[in-house]
């Protein structure tokens, strides 16, 4: 059996691609390469460049392989730009996985993983944030994915398929071997930024919004270690391969960072001391968001292992220098490919 893994050329989906195979699946991998890098997916997996609203390549991937699990990872990941660009968001977020989840329903694909966010709760009323709270989005990246739980969860209902909605926190960190990390040079994250601004790739970072209800008056954030978030996704896996019914989880610590603090540590890693700009708020960013991170623990059995905020940012660090030196691991030509 295959996994179709969508958005395997990005920074997430990349490193669930280094588990799966390490693991001996199948992988099959479907990217538009938008923010994704062909040379990112290792030539042990099927590389098909396209787009997941694609009816016809979705048809052409499921005549040749035998897909039993679909990992949905492709997405517009930018809070900001959802607010700017609403209805892209929604097109490529929700409309296009709705027509994914039927392609899984019609073909009798009948595992889903899906990459949901900690955006679906919104301002918090409260932290840590429970599966149950309140959901709430305060921004249209947010909703764009709080809408394919609902798909999910109504499809499986009605289309007999299980699927486990894995809400990520703060993704951060790279691969321990060294591998891969976050690659796209444009990307917006505070660690990528400020492990830029270090490595002189950027002019210093802006700090957005030091006027916050939190304790130096920075957004709070609880940052996973993405080779951890990933494991919960292999377990996610097993359990769906195994029978489990469907799921939605947390994925965090249950720990949370400020931004002030997280700069702090990148700058102590570094050696650089460099400039940070007291900013203005930035469209659709909450307060405060830290994980209540039982539930993962109690029906997935997960057991982080890297939570550690100084290790996850020398892991950025050093991919940030790779990229910079132009020594990243290549780990396929990037013209072979569908
Ligand atoms: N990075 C985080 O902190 C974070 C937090 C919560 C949730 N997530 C979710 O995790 C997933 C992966 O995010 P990431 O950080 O790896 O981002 P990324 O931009 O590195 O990866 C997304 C991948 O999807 C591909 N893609 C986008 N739209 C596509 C389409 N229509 N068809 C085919 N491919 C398409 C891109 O080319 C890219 O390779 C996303 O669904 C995101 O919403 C990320
Ligand atoms: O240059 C920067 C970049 C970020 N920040 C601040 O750092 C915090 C974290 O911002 P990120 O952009 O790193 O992450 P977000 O919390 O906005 O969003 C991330 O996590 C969310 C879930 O918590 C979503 O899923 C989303 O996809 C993912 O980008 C925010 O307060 C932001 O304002 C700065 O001050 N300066």
């Amino acid at each position: 059996m295959a996994i179709l893994v969508t958005g395997g050329a990005g920074y997430i989906g990349g490193h669930m691609v280094l588990a799966l195979l390490d693991a001996g699946e199948q992988v099959v991998v479907l990217d538009d390469l938008s923010t994704g890098f062909a040379w990112a997916v290792p030539a042990a997996a099927t590389l098909v460049v396209g787009d997941i609203g694609d009816e016809a390549k979705l048809r052409a991937i499921a005549a040749a392989h035998q897909i039993d699990t679909i990992a949905h990872f492709a997405a517009k990941i930018v809070v900001p730009d959802s607010v700017s660009d609403p209805l892209g968001y929604y097109l490529n977020n929700t409309v296009k996985a709705r027509a994914l989840v039927e392609f899984a329903a019609r073909n009798g694909i009948s595992n889903f993983i899906f990459s949901s966010t900690a955006a679906v709760y919104g301002e918090p009323a409260v932290n840590p944030i429970f599966e149950n709270s309140l959901t709430a989005p305060i921004n249209p990246y947010g909703r764009s994915k709080l809408m394919v739980e609902w798909i999910l969860e109504d499809a499986a209902r009605a289309h007999g398929l299980s699927y486990v909605a894995l809400r990520y926190f703060n993704v951060a960190g790279a691969d321990p071997k060294g591998r891969l990390g976050q690659s796209a040079s444009n990307a917006t994250h505070l660690i990528k930024v400020a492990v830029q601004a270090a490595l002189g790739v950027r002019k210093g970072l802006d700090i957005f919004g030091t006027d916050y209800p939190t304790p130096d008056g920075t957004c709070l954030r609880d940052y996973i270690q993405v080779s951890d978030l990933i494991a919960a996704h292999v377990l996610a896996l097993k359990h769906l391969r195994g029978g489990g019914g469907s799921l939605v989880l947390n994925c965090g610590y249950g720990h949370g960072y400020s931004v002030s603090e997280v700069v702090d540590i990148v700058k102590d890693v570094s050696g650089v001391d460099f400039e940070t700009r007291r900013a203005g708020r930035r469209a659709g960013d909450p307060a405060a968001l830290v994980a209540g991170a039982e539930r993962i623990r109690v029906e997935l059995g997960w057991v982080p292992r890297h939570d550690n905020l100084r290790e996850i940012v020398t892991q950025a660090y050093e991919w940030e220098r790779k990229l910079r030196d132009g020594t990243v691991p290549k780990a396929r030509a990037s013209s072979s490919h569908f």
